[in-house]
């Protein structure tokens, strides 16, 4: 079930023979994978398969153990900052921790070497994309889970990443706020990859999906295809998603 894709299309990630364990516990073995620009890759697997860590090597917070990883071409070093790519982690309270909403997604940009004016443009603009107007002056502890999610992500958006790579996007959230949720990511202009145990979010956002378990990607190909394979998603304890069965 592996694509093959053309070379002539420019790699947004380039992942070649990566490997990583914890000390004793090995996570990922000598997997290699290729995100073209403009792709939504959905990355699917059981609890402990290595999704988080995975996003974690491609962002440059953890050292690969062997095999390389290029963003856009440039190999990833561990602790360099890379404003090509963003993450918006799994649970927002470890992104937000300043005074107002505004503070935090200003956060990025300052730190980006940009004038004030610059800071203030890339702030505007991430707020009217995440539809946050209404939240701007309000203290982020204080805001309900669905809103700290949307703040959590204009705080990356501000940054203007051209790949954006989103840990479990929905855990948490209400139908409401899943709805926004996915709507914004269906009109995000990124590169995008989506991990996520939320399939049905997959199936309407993405157009490629990775099954990762064992240590390896286990298939590789179209969201339908991939999980409307019943025996393969059984066999490495995920289910086939309910909009699948009834058509
Ligand atoms: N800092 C760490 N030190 C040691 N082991 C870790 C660490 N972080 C994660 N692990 C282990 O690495 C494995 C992969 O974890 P990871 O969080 O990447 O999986 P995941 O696919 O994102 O899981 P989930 O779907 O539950 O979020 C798990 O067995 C986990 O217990």
């Amino acid at each position: 079930m592996k694509q093959q894709y053309s070379e002539s299309v420019t790699a947004a990630i380039a992942i070649q023979n990566l490997t990583f364990s914890y000390s004793q516990l090995s996570v990922l073995q000598n997997i290699s994978v290729t995100i073209r620009t403009g792709e939504r890759v959905g990355l699917i697997g059981p609890n402990g398969s290595g999704k988080t860590t995975l996003f974690l090597l491609t962002c440059g917070v953890l050292k690969p153990t062997a095999g390389k990883i290029f963003l856009f071409d440039k190999p990833i070093t561990v602790g360099e900052f890379r404003p090509e790519i963003g993450l918006v982690f799994q649970n927002p309270n470890d992104q937000l921790f300043l005074p107002s909403v505004r503070d935090d997604i200003a956060f990025g940009p300052e730190n980006m070497g940009l004038s004030a004016t610059e800071v203030e443009e890339c702030v505007q603009e991430a707020i009217f994309l995440t539809g946050i107007q209404n939240l701007v002056e309000r203290v982020p502890h204080n805001l309900s889970g669905g809103e700290k999610c949307m703040v959590a992500i204009a705080g990356v958006i501000a940054m203007r990443p051209q790949l954006v790579l989103y840990d479990e996007p929905s855990a948490n959230l209400d139908m409401r706020s899943r709805r926004r949720l996915i709507q914004f990511l269906q009109e995000s202009q990124q590169t995008m990859m989506i991990s996520s145990h939320d399939l049905e979010l997959i199936l309407e956002v993405c157009d490629r999906v990775l099954l990762l378990d064992q240590g390896q990607i286990i298939a590789d190909g179209n969201p339908r295809d991939v999980m409307g394979d019943q025996p393969l998603m059984e066999a490495h304890g995920l289910e086939k998603p309910f909009s699948l069965t009834t058509h």
